[in-house]
């Protein structure tokens, strides 16, 4: 678990570092007087898969951008296993699939992503790049005639093509209905099976409970959470605890141990607690008669909610 302002965990060492599929150090990007990018770091270990989350305007996609060299920062460093981005990119080791990037308009879809292969030095075959994103029907269509959700599984083809080390997505499934969006999860999964590194930047929370090993919460241009899905969660206040307590007065309920929020509305009662288990033994014994119980965990929702909701002093 890492939070602002405390050093890179043990895990991703200096030594993971240097091998790192991402390494971005002190990065800043500033708009005027908006910072879009507030000094972040963040270490990447090859094989891991992170989600991106944050509410609008955190600062994911000026992220992204840097990352694939397409934004300078103004101050701080990327590495791409070790490299620049553009070297990275030309060596084809990073595929990345952008919030609506274009596609050429008069070229079929295989045309398309015939002419991404054409780029890279060890291209896999176009016809396995269309089959693994799911588009191998669609290679004869002109891209003009494509849903948006097409459209973005045949980006995720030009992504694949180049055979890369990292996939870097900005909101990949946006535009997809749910069966789409399994469809490219499943293809994602072949991907990241054979070891290979995944970033990517979502609004859907349940994308990123299911599919990352590693949550990165942004919140203003900075990271405010960075652990497993479990470890963000428990980062946002544990569990809430409701139950009937007869008798039970705001002021009981307040010192109880572990409770960070309460509301007392007659008999009811619901507790934000840290604790859940003492809460729960104090309750019992203070309230011998309170019934009803239930303890629920909080949701990535809930986290990010909690994480990301409060207002930026220091803007
Ligand atoms: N080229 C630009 N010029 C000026 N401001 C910019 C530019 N790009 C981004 N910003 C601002 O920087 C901040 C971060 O934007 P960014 O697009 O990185 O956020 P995001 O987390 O990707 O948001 P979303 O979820 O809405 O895509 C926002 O306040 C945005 O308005």
């Amino acid at each position: 678990m890492n939070t602002t302002g405390t050093p890179v965990p043990a895990t991703r060492d200096a030594a993971v570092r240097q091998g790192a599929a991402v390494a971005l150090s002190g990065l800043r990007k500033h708009y005027g007087e908006v910072r879009a990018v507030d000094g972040i770091d963040l270490t990447i270990a090859p094989g891991e898969v992170v989600a991106l989350l944050g509410p609008n305007g955190a600062g994911k996609s000026t992220t992204v951008d840097m990352i694939l060299g397409l934004t300078r920062p103004d101050a701080g460093q990327v590495g791409v296993f070790g490299r620049e981005p553009a070297e990275a990119i030309a060596e084809g080791a990073i595929g990345a699939m952008l919030q609506g990037g274009a596609l050429l308009e008069d070229a079929t879809v295989g045309e398309l992503v015939g002419l991404v292969a054409s780029l890279h030095r060890k291209p896999i075959p176009v016809a396995e790049a269309l089959r693994r994103a799911g588009v191998e029907e669609l290679a004869g269509r002109r891209s003009t005639k494509l849903s948006g959700g097409q459209k973005q599984r045949v980006r995720f083809a030009i992504a694949l093509v180049s055979d890369p080390d990292l996939l870097v997505l900005d909101e990949p499934t946006a535009a997809m209905d749910v069966g789409s969006r399994r469809e490219f999860w499943k293809s994602m999964h072949t991907f990241t099976d054979s070891g290979r590194t995944v970033l990517f930047a979502t609004h859907y929370l349940e994308e990123a409970e299911e599919f990352a090993d590693r949550v990165v919460l942004m919140r203003s241009g900075r990271i405010v959470a960075d652990g497993s899905v479990a470890e963000v969660r428990a980062l946002a206040g544990g569990r809430t605890l409701r139950a009937v307590a007869p008798g039970a007065t705001s002021a009981a309920v307040s010192v109880l141990p572990g409770v960070t929020e309460y509301e007392v509305r007659g008999d009811r009662i619901a507790v934000s607690s840290s604790d859940s288990d003492a809460t729960l033994r104090a309750l019992l014994a203070a309230f011998p008669a309170v019934r009803d119980i239930e303890i629920t965990a909080i949701g990535l929702e809930g986290a990010f909610l909690s994480l990301t909701s409060d207002e930026e002093t220091t803007r």
